[in-house]
């Protein structure tokens, strides 16, 4: 079974294997390959970045496939917010946000807790 995820902290730095591909976001109804570049960093935006921008940055859902043929590494690093940060969106003058404000150790609690099946978790933190 292959899961698929957005990542519920703000920024992921990604260092794939540089021969190996098995990321795929997913965009446009499908799911898209990101090929591994030797020496580049693949920068994933989180849920959080997604809630602080008011919904103008995205958090996308993404997998990794693996194959029975090839092992694959792949190093990740993860920005998070501190637990007790309240995350709050920034919204342009007249606009509203589209997010409520909650705290990061809420979010990660909700992330793991809830049918991981279901939709963005972020759809739970709506205004
Ligand atoms: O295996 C990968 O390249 C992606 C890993 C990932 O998305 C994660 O750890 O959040
Ligand atoms: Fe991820």
């Amino acid at each position: 079974m292959v899961f698929h995820l957005t990542d519920p902290n703000a920024l992921t730095i990604l260092l794939q294997d540089g021969e190996v591909s098995g990321l795929q976001v997913f965009k446009d109804d499908k799911w898209m390959a990101v090929n591994p570049h030797p020496g580049a960093f693949v920068i994933n935006i989180g849920d959080q970045l997604q809630a602080l921008s008011n919904g103008r940055c995205k958090s996308v859902w993404h997998r990794a496939v693996v194959n029975s043929g090839k092992d694959r590494v792949s190093v990740a690093s993860f920005l998070c917010p501190a637990n007790c940060a309240t995350i709050i969106p920034a919204t342009q003058s007249g606009s509203s946000s589209i997010y409520r404000n909650f705290t990061y150790q809420e979010y990660y609690k909700k992330f793991w807790s809830r049918n991981l099946d279901q939709e963005h978790c972020l759809e739970l933190f709506k205004n």
